[in-house]
């Protein structure tokens, strides 16, 4: 399996002596740090950084023609966006206070200690990710515009807030870093996970796993796999999904419901990018983007003890929060249009028209399933109609259902509006009530006396008899 490049635009590594370069590739190879420049002549390195986008510079500083000092001082200038690690035998530490002055990122005295090269290196990675994230982030927030519109067709929105989303999620789609996916049951978790994938430009393939429901043995077995006779029964090797994800990325949904100690196994494998299948002695380098998602309130979840505050920190640097469909009642006419035409589709069926009722009806619904609900009950619809015109009949009879339990509406099957019903400081009387949900029925279906009636249950003559009355 060919490895991918990592990360995605290359580190210089500067030192007049060509061991150390070697030396330095093995050691970061070892890490999966394989996107390396190597450069044995200090007057290169400029014309290597105006021609490559360069992540981190290792540098020398003790070089002929040109010192790792001078350099500094032209990349500080020229290149401020670059880390710099300085790495030198010089151990004086006026020498260390003018570098670290100049702008260096680290500084690291030889000879140095394998890990404490990785660390470093790898801190470096991370804080030129994130500041390249910030400036992609400004310019989409000024430019307003996605530049891959294409990624998120599958996702039929118009809502400011999910647009808003689509410019973040570009934005971040590239970074190392995890991302965290949040929002109610059926919003499009999984729909924004294929496009940040997609987004990210990455070889390999997108590997979901659901984490609801797998024990501890289960989860290690599904990500890291085994090799013959790693247990009773294990008689051959077996791959894990992180393996099948090499170069790709890694779906881990529901992760809210990850047992401890399959939680302390993610983080090692956030943390060190390297995993250990079961039974084997040496570990294999994880090249995957890791995407996770939950339903649950994961914040709540770690005060309460329930997920690992660690774990959380780690994943939750990009986050996108999916809001409910009741709060982007916006998107109802694209969705029935969408669901109502695919629908005809799969059925062989015309596609129908609609009556513009219909929006005003589920306008009033709370969506518990959200849009995974909303398609369920058009393609109900759709297979049970006849005429040209959908019939409003199956979606009131399903919201009746759905709002009630034993009949009795709950409190969360109402749409909550601004200026949400009932939001008195004072309860009002039995006929100031009726009367202001009267008006607001009319005012909420755009005076509509037939859908008003619907939506309070009772008849067109009634209400009707009742606006006239409060209007004497
Ligand atoms: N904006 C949208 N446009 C079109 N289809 C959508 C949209 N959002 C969700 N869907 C559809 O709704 C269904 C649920 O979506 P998805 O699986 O992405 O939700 P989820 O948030 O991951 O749900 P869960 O938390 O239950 O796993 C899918 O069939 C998906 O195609």
């Amino acid at each position: 399996m060919k490895a991918s490049l990592f990360p995605l635009n290359p580190i210089l590594l500067v030192d007049d002596e060509p061991d150390i370069l070697r030396g330095y590739k093995m050691t970061l190879g070892s890490a999966g740090i394989n996107n390396l420049v190597l450069c044995r002549d200090s007057r290169d390195v400029i014309p290597i950084l105006l021609e490559n986008k360069i992540e981190v510079i290792l540098l020398d500083l003790i070089m002929p023609n040109i010192s790792g000092y001078e350099l500094l001082s032209m990349i500080s200038d020229d290149f401020p966006d670059i880390p710099v690690i300085i790495i030198t035998g010089n151990n004086k530490v006026d020498m260390a206070v003018q570098c670290m002055k100049t702008g260096t990122f680290d500084y690291m005295l030889k000879p140095i200690e394998k890990n404490r090269l990785i660390s470093g290196v790898k801190r470096a990675i991370e804080i030129r990710g994130l500041q390249d994230e910030n400036r992609l982030l400004k310019e989409h927030i000024l430019s307003g515009e996605l530049k891959n519109p294409d990624e998120f067709s599958d996702i039929k929105t118009q809502n400011r807030s999910m647009l808003g989303l689509f410019q973040y999620a570009e934005s971040i789609a590239k970074s190392p870093q995890p991302v965290m996916i949040t929002g109610e049951t059926g919003v499009g978790k999984e729909l924004m996970a294929r496009a940040i994938h997609k987004l990210s430009c990455r070889n390999g393939a997108l590997i979901t796993i659901n984490a609801a429901g797998i024990d501890d043995n289960a989860f290690s077995d599904t990500l890291f796999g085994h090799v013959n006779g790693a247990f009773t029964g294990a008689d051959k090797a077996r791959k894990g999904m992180v393996e099948n994800a090499f170069g790709g990325t890694l779906f881990l949904d529901e992760i809210g419901d990850l047992s401890p100690d399959s939680q302390v196994k993610l983080l090692r494998l956030l943390q060190e990018r390297e995993y250990f299948p079961l039974g084997a002695d040496l570990p294999k380098i994880a090249d995957v983007k890791i995407i996770v998602a939950t339903n649950r309130d994961l914040s709540a979840l770690q005060e309460s003890g329930g997920f690992r505050k660690d774990l959380y920190y780690r994943i939750c640097s990009h986050h996108l929060d999916i809001p409910p469909l009741r709060e982007r009642l916006d998107d109802l006419p694209l969705l029935v249009d969408y669901f109502v035409e695919k629908a005809a589709l799969e059925f062989d069926k015309k596609i129908p028209s609609w009556p513009l009722e219909l929006i005003t009806l589920l306008s009033n619904y709370h969506f518990p399933g959200n849009v995974r609900e909303i398609k369920s009950i058009i393609y109900d619809a759709v297979a049970g109609h006849k005429s040209k015109i959908m019939s409003l009949e199956r979606f009131e009879v399903y919201i009746k259902k759905n709002s009630s339990v034993d009949g009795i509406a709950t409190e969360q099957s109402f749409v909550k509006h601004d200026t949400g019903l009932f939001g008195f400081k004072s309860i009002p009387t039995l006929d100031q009530a009726t009367r202001l949900l009267f008006l607001e029925s009319m005012k909420r279906t755009g005076n509509n006396k037939t859908m008003a009636a619907r939506l309070l249950g009772i008849s067109r003559q009634r209400l009707g008899r009742y606006l006239k009355n409060i209007s004497k």
